[in-house]
This record gives structure tokens, sequence and C-alpha cells, in this order.
């Protein structure tokens, strides 16, 4: 092997994915001090356009220009968020994860200027959300709010409540710690009020599969906790091949033993069904664990369900 003189590393150009960069910069540079790194931001069809992502491709909308560059050799390393990477089909063809880095927290907060919780929030408020598993999962347990289309990344959506488009919001607490806002944060949901997606808070480092020089140096900021839970969590959604309108959510969890757990919900749009299934791993590996799972929901009815989902 040898080592490579310099990185570069390509990402979505918001705030949060340049903090991710810069936190992937600074672990890099603590294990190779003597290895440089240059940032390659991208703007990717989900930044740009800010209506239903299924009306564009819907999945991969946030990382296919990334993968893009990666795959041309203008860049050496992505830097994505596990939770915006399909996982209803492989990695683009001459890709591989290299690496995930230690899992952030993976649940969601409320923001509301005026300082109430969730239950405290009157009839009518707007929350401003365009993901289907928020949606899902609000219409099930606070029917009495009202959720209206909102994209755009975490600040761009602070300025738009600011400007009143929304009374409230719900954001991802891990995203609010990167970009340095977790001042506007009312009320962190438990996973018990608001199950988080797969992949919550997890980044994944993607090389090209032949850049084994590449693949070697930056392996070693994977985290191998996390790694199991990522891959118990993406098999889950391999296996229940939703589409990008399919209110799924779902995390794996180890306990202060070492012992792996997964839990996954799918829901109808309008929450008023509700599929919930628990698995502890066992002597099971994280793979089989997805599976089980995704199999125990899809006896519950799932794939109905899912397809039953205008999509
Ligand atoms: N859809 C954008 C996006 N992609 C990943 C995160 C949060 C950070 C993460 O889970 O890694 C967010 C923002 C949000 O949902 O509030």
């Amino acid at each position: 092997m040898s080592a490579p003189e310099l990185i570069r590393i390509v990402s979505r150009d918001s705030p949060m994915a340049l903090a991710q960069v810069e936190r992937v910069r600074a672990e890099l540079g603590a294990l190779h001090p003597g290895i440089a790194t240059e940032v390659v931001p991208v703007k990717t069809t989900g930044d740009r356009w800010m209506g239903a992502l299924s009306q564009v491709e819907g999945k991969g909308a946030f990382t296919k220009e990334v993968d893009a560059a990666l795959l041309a050799g203008e860049a050496d390393l992505a830097v994505h968020c596990v939770k915006d990477i399909p996982g209803d089909r492989p990695l683009p063809a001459g890709t591989t994860f290299a690496a995930f880095l230690e899992r952030d927290d993976v649940r969601d907060a409320l923001i509301h200027p005026g300082g109430l919780t969730l239950d405290e929030l009157p009839e009518g408020t707007r929350i401003g959300t365009s993901s289907v598993r928020r949606i899902a999962q609000l219409a099930a347990s606070h029917p009495h709010l009202q959720c209206v289309p909102m994209r755009g990344n975490a600040n761009r959506r602070m300025e738009k409540l600011a400007a009143g488009e929304a009374d409230a919001l719900l954001l991802a607490v891990s995203g609010l710690e990167r970009i340095g806002r977790t001042d506007v944060i009312t009320q962190v949901l438990s996973v018990e009020e608001m199950c988080p997606p797969i992949g919550a808070g997890v980044l994944a480092l993607q090389c090209r599969e032949d850049d084994t020089d590449t693949i070697d140096v930056v392996s070693g900021l994977g985290h191998p906790q996390t790694f199991q839970e990522t891959t118990a969590e993406r098999m889950l959604l391999h296996v229940l091949q939703g589409h990008c309108n399919s209110p799924i959510a779902g995390y794996a969890r180890t306990d202060r033993r070492g012992e792996l757990s997964l839990r996954a919900c799918v829901f109808t749009p309008d929450g008023k069904t509700v599929l919930n299934a628990h698995e502890w791993a066992g002597p099971l590996t994280p793979e089989t664990l997805g599976t089980s799972v995704a199999v125990a929901l899809l006896r519950q009815g799932a794939r109905e369900l899912i397809d039953g989902i205008a999509h």
C-alpha cells in the first residue's frame, strides 16, 4: 500500500454537509497527519429542486451528483448522510462504503419559536415538513396538527419558519448539532414518540472500489458498532423495497451488554395503520437481523401497505 498524499473529498455544499466534511478532515488529520485534504463541493438535484422529491428521481436526489464526481475521478472520497442513500438498490457500480463514522444522535427535535412542546401545540398548528415518515407519525400521534410542505436545507427551513411559512419544524438533532444551531430546539422527541429514519445520524465514507490506497487509509475512521447497526437497518430497507413515498422508520441499537436489536415501523400516510416489529440479534448477523425484522413486517402486510401508496 502507498498512502495517498492528498485526498479530495466531495460532498453536497449545504452548511450541514460542509460541517460533515470538516469532521472527516479532522478525524483523518488526527489519524494521518501527513495526508492533505481538499474539499470538492457540488450541488445536487435535491438541493436545487424545492418541490416533492418524488417528482424528480426521488431517492438519490441528494447523492447522484456526488457519486458522479467520485466515479469521474474528480474526488477520491464522498461523504454522505446514510439517511440520504437509497436503500432499495446497491450503491452505484464501482463504489463501495469504506467506513461508517461513529453515530450521532438519532432523534428528531421540535423547533417552536413560542417554546411549546409537541403535546402543547394547539389545534391547526402548521408543522413544516415534507418527510413522509414525520407526516405519518404526526398524523398517528397528533392528528390535530397540520403538516405543510417544506424542503431545503436546515438553515433555509429556519428562514422559512421565521418568514411565517410554518409555525414549527421537525428537524434531526444531529443536523442541528452539525450546523451549531441546537439553541433553536424546543423539545427533543424520544424514539418512541418519533421513530427515526434508517441510517439516522450516520455518515458514510464512500470510495471507488479499485482505489485500495484511499480505502485502506479512511477505513481507519470506521466505528464497528455503527457499522453493525447501519448494516442491520439498511438490510431491512433493502428487503422491504420501499419507494420515495413509503413511510418507513427504524433504528438498531446496541445495549450496554453489546446486544444488538432492531425496531422498525411501516405506516400508512394517514397514520391510521402502524406496523411495528422488534427483534434481538442474539447469534444472528446484522444482515440476518435486518432481514428477519423486514420479514416480520411483511407478514403483517407491509408489502400491500407500501405498494398501496401512490408514487
Ligand atoms: N433530509 C436532509 C437530511 N439528511 C440528513 C439529515 C440529518 C442528519 C442525519 O441524520 O445524518 C437531514 C436533515 C433533517 O432531516 O433534519
